[in-house]
């Protein structure tokens, strides 16, 4: 396959654009202008997303809150209803009795049994409606928020990921946004409808007594008021909970790909122990949880009560002297209504330690979708790069690693690959020879002077388009879930089986590949559990040649390979090699005898000596050195 129709090939770059020059504006589309206004500072991070993403699925959205409305009023007609019945029997007791008392509604019992029989139906349609509307958007919305999440995790700079730990991130990215989704269905009905009961149940109170239901709404209003206070108190302990949790799955991954360490270790005992040490701040987080928890709940069943007393108190202070019959007919709808107006104060107490989860997860996760990448890919604003790359330059390159900006790793580095000319990187352990390579891959920007590509600067580049030309085989061989073939097409998606087993054969590895039970199906484990190093190694050059790059980026590409196995596939890498720019970073001299030019680094000075092999070895420095400690 040719290196330009490669483009094509990957489907990478959509056939409209148009190089070098910029890319039109973009219109913005409608996930962009969400994320753009989630992005507006805001406290309640969980109230937004839920607005933005139910704006964006108006219908489900709307269904949901026009439903729990009506569910509202449904429960508010049916406190009424009962109010206003037992005002009638009251009414109609008394009358049989020859005395006065309630009020004559006219409400016969089959009226009463009819509207009451309406009331319930409608309500059961309605609550079946509101939860499978609101548990659909529910999902809807997690689904978007971990889609998300994801992008921004894989726009974010190779900085992002050297000081996190997967665990940490997989809390993010599967923990949070699941919590967000599972609170969604319930805050959302529950939200909306318990003050809509509170607030039409109190109006009906108004119907039976002005001053009753003054006391009666004060005292209610002043509960909802102390339990959203403490809903606040709440969601801060429980954003701890999170940290906690997520410092917690960061560790336990982090000693789960460590696992052939602790083996050979016999460390599980002393694993065991630490891990049941890690938890025990997560149980320390909990007591004030608990503590806050507890507290709500007897403040919920003193008040019940205390409100209670307070009402008939009242209606006894107002009414006891007065008039019995008054008294009895104010006082028997008042506390029934009451009960009406407490239950939605139960329901709020029980969503707040969803709620709280919910807000805690949410400002995690607009931790991970509005960070900065510190180094922009170009996708929308890049150059696009559709040549062949001719040359490379390093001028005047500086380079600290972000993660430890005093110490300078490149100093001030010039140098010029030419298109075709293969070289070579060596040094002691840590001189920078790989750091070149990411620079060469823009895992990183330099710190100071510039890389250019064809005299363009490669920070100005879409990155996809210039990596499309480049490939890099590097010392730990990413082998990712899934079968052989995915494995080799990966980044290639669109090469045949056949190209598949032919850069599999250059490779040395088709022959071992056919042995296992189901050759190129064959899943390979996670991370490549199943694959030894060398097998490794020699899939992802299978990887390399099936791209065949124009750029060969090789850092200790034959490492895991035994001598005679590294001598074939070099002499397909040499094959490979042949008219295109290599850089390789070697350990073993011998690996590099035939490239054009070999560098020698050295720890804070940067190139030391240059030449190609037979030069270096017979003039004396670091290289000699080198070439006579590796054959003594
Ligand atoms: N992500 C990073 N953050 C901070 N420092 C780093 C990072 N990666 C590497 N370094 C440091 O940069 C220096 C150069 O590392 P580099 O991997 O380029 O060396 P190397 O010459 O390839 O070493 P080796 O031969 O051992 O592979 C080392 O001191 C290393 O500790």
């Amino acid at each position: 396959m040719d290196v330009n129709g490669k483009l094509d090939n990957l489907n990478y770059i959509e056939s409209s654009r148009i190089s070098p020059t910029k890319n039109n504006k973009k219109k913005i589309t409608a996930d962009e202008k969400l994320y753009n206004f989630m992005k507006k500072k805001h406290t309640l991070k969980f109230f937004k997303i839920v607005m933005v993403y139910g704006f964006k699925h108006k219908a489900l959205f709307f269904t949901v809150i026009s439903v729990v409305i009506f569910s509202a009023l449904l429960v508010s007609i049916n406190s009424l209803l009962i109010n206003i019945t037992l005002n009638q029997a009251q009414y109609d007791f008394a009358i049989k009795n020859g005395q006065i008392a309630g009020k004559n509604y006219n409400l016969y019992w089959y009226y009463w049994l009819s509207i009451t029989i309406a009331d319930l139906v409608l309500l059961y349609i309605c609550t079946f409606i509101r939860n499978f509307c609101s548990i659909i958007l529910a999902v809807t919305i997690e689904v978007e928020l971990r889609k998300l999440t994801i992008n921004r995790l894989l726009e974010y700079d190779i900085s992002y990921y050297s000081d996190k730990k997967t665990g940490k991130l997989m809390t993010k990215l599967v923990g949070d946004t699941n919590i967000i989704g599972n609170e969604i269905s319930g805050l959302v009905s529950w939200i909306i409808q318990a003050p809509l009961v509170i607030i039409f149940g109190t109006t009906v109170l108004f119907f039976v007594d002005v001053y009753l239901a003054l006391i009666s709404s004060i005292s209610v209003y002043l509960l909802g008021f102390i339990i959203i206070m403490i809903t606040i108190s709440y969601q801060k302990k429980v954003s701890i909970v999170r940290d906690v949790i997520s410092d917690i799955n960061g560790d336990v991954v982090d000693r789960i790909n460590a696992i052939k360490l602790v083996k050979s270790s016999a460390t599980r005992i002393y694993e065991e122990n630490r891990i049941k040490k890690l938890h025990n701040p997560y149980i320390k987080v909990f007591r004030p949880i608990s503590k806050i928890d507890g507290t709500l709940l007897a403040i919920l069943i003193a008040s019940d009560v205390l409100i209670n007393l307070l009402v008939i108190s009242s209606a006894a202070l107002l009414y006891g002297n007065e008039d019995i019959n008054k008294f009895i007919t104010v006082i028997i709808p008042i506390t029934t209504a009451m009960t009406g107006l407490t239950r939605p104060l139960w329901q709020i107490a029980a969503i707040v330690p969803g709620l709280s989860r919910a807000s805690a997860s949410s400002i995690k996760i607009y931790e991970v979708i509005f960070k900065d990448p510190i180094l922009s890919d170009n996708e929308e604003n890049g150059l696009l790069f559709d040549q062949n790359i001719n040359t490379i330059e390093f001028r005047d390159v500086k380079f600290n690693y972000p993660e430890k900006p005093e110490i300078n790793i490149v100093p001030n580095l010039k140098l010029n690959f030419e298109k075709g000319k293969s070289y070579a990187f060596v040094g002691e352990t840590g001189s920078g020879k790989s750091t070149i390579s990411k620079l060469l891959l823009r895992f990183y920007d330099p710190t100071e002077g510039c890389i250019l590509i064809n005299d363009v600067n490669l920070k100005d580049l879409n990155l996809r388009s210039y990596l499309s030309r480049v490939g890099y085989v590097e010392q730990e061989p990413q082998i990712i879930y899934g079968s052989v073939y995915d494995n080799v097409r990966y980044g290639f998606f669109n090469a045949s089986d056949e190209e598949v087993h032919e850069a599999c054969r250059k490779a040395q590895v088709h022959n071992i590949i056919m042995s296992w039970p189901e050759n190129y199906n064959t899943i390979l484990g996670e991370r490549g559990l199943l694959l030894s190093g060398g097998q490794k190694q020699r899939l992802v050059i299978a990887r390399m040649i099936l791209r065949n790059p124009e750029l060969l980026v090789l850092d200790e590409a034959t490492s895991a390979l035994d001598n005679i196995v590294e001598r074939e596939i070099q002499s397909q890498l040499d094959e490979l090699m042949k008219d295109k720019t290599t850089v390789i970073i070697a350990h073993r001299l011998t690996t590099i005898k035939n490239v054009d030019k070999i560098f020698v680094l050295e720890s804070g000075k940067g190139v030391i000596q240059e030449g190609n092999y037979k030069q270096l070895i017979n003039k004396p420095g670091r290289f000699k050195d080198l070439h006579d400690a590796a054959n003594s």
